[in-house]
């Protein structure tokens, strides 16, 4: 039988955002937003933390379930506040957001226990950071994937470069530069997933996986199997079409890789390669090509690297001296919701080198500093990576 648990915080929202089941060896946290779709606030992120730590030191907590109430598992990082914060010119509030969010996403791609996501519902920007750098990720014919960030000037962060960056060949760069949707079946091909259940048996599947007595993923890994079927890649996929992504996204830059595009839609006129362009085209330009360096930077680097080097760009953008495109992005999409954002740049062709360049260096701000990760220390082989 489940109890529900308040283990110590300090504020008494933050329980009732993050419900906490406890059961034996398992412990299942809830994100509990469900109007918002789970959308990470401050206080959840701040409670999440708390939680992961508390069971890592803890000898009776040996697998984490992480699951979201509603229709959602998580819509991404909580957009909303940051807004207002930064039309007041405070910028480091939205820095200590992410400079929160990143260091949980580095404890999760390190934890030392294993961590079940069940995503049976939305899975966007900062969902994609709670669940993807844990072990298991379980998708289900609900499941819709999306990294939209580009589309709301922002870049794919929480450790994306990471995870894209070691998807089959050019396919992470196709998700992280149009914001493509991907279904459950999808998310298992190209390996966000690590399995797919369908949601009729997630039930079952979560009373077996709260009888667990053991943190070997081996054995977790076989109990999901249990519930675990093969699903029907649609013919329309992307995934379906990864020569042509490959032929396009591997291009050196964001121009090659859209001329690339528009050859193969002269060639061949498709509704896929017309909806990838129209992504592109109407995204931050700005964005596009501070995402494209950043995966191709992520290939080379750690997951700890890459997440500094996020916080860094992220900084930038919420600080708004190179760009205002953040502001700009979230006007049309989420205040005004006209969904017509003017880029300012608003071409491909008006962004440098040197100005791409310019997210990747350090802010020139004496109160600044560099994200300091959490030493993580004995790690077990299969806690380093994931994907
Ligand atoms: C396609 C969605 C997921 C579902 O659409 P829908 O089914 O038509 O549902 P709604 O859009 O009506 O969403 C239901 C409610 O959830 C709210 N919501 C839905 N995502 C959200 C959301 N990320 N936030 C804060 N309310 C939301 C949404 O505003 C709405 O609230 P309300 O109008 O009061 O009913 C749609 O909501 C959507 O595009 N959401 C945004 C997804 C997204 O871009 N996520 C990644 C964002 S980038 C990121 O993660 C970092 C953000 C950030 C965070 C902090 C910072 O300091 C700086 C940046």
């Amino acid at each position: 039988m489940a109890s529900l648990t308040s283990a110590s915080a300090k504020v008494k929202t933050q329980h009732e955002l993050v419900l906490v089941e406890e059961n034996l060896s398992a412990r299942t946290l809830i994100l509990n937003r469900p109007k918002q779709l789970n959308a990470l606030s401050y206080q959840m992120i701040s409670r999440l933390m708390e939680l992961f730590l508390a069971y890592e030191e803890d000898p009776n907590v040996k697998l984490l379930v992480l699951k979201g109430n509603g229709r959602a598992f998580c819509a991404g990082g909580d957009v909303s506040a940051v807004v207002l914060d930064i039309r007041k010119g405070n910028w480091r509030l939205g820095a200590q957001f992410f400079a929160k969010e990143f260091i949980l996403n580095y404890v999760i791609a390190t934890y030392t226990k294993p961590q079940v996501s069940i995503l049976n519902g939305i899975v966007m920007g900062g969902g994609a950071g709670a669940s993807v750098h844990g072990r298991f990720r379980v998708a289900t014919e609900n499941s819709v994937f999306a990294m939209p960030e580009t589309a709301l000037g922002l870049f794919p962060d929480i450790g994306a470069s990471y995870f894209l960056s070691r998807l089959p060949r050019f396919f992470g760069e196709y998700v992280g530069l149009t914001g493509a949707r991907l279904d459950g079946a999808e998310m298992l091909a190209c390996g966000l997933a690590t399995h797919f259940v369908p949601s009729a048996k997630l039930s079952l599947l979560e009373e077996a996986l709260h009888k667990v007595d053991s943190s070997d993923p081996a054995n977790i890994s076989s109990i999901i199997d249990e519930y675990s079927e093969q699903p029907y890649l649609k013919e329309q996929s992307a995934y379906q079409r990864l020569d042509i992504i490959d032929r396009c996204f591997s291009r050196r830059t964001v121009e090659e890789i859209l001329s690339a595009l528009e050859r193969e839609a002269m060639n061949k006129p498709d509704a896929w390669i017309s909806t990838t362009i129209q992504s592109l085209k109407k995204a931050s330009p700005t964005s596009l090509k501070i995402s494209l360096r950043s995966i191709r930077e992520g290939r080379l680097q750690g997951v700890g690297q890459c997440l500094v080097r996020e916080y860094r760009m992220v900084c930038h953008v919420m600080q708004g001296k190179l760009s205002k495109d953040f502001l700009e992005g979230c006007r049309a999409i989420l205040i005004d919701k006209d969904k017509n954002p003017k880029w300012d740049p608003p071409k491909l062709e008006f962004i440098s080198n040197s100005m791409v360049e310019q997210y990747f260096s350090k802010i020139d701000d004496e109160e600044w500093e560099d994200l300091q990760l959490p030493a993580r220390f004995h790690l077990p082989g299969y806690a380093a990576a994931k994907l």
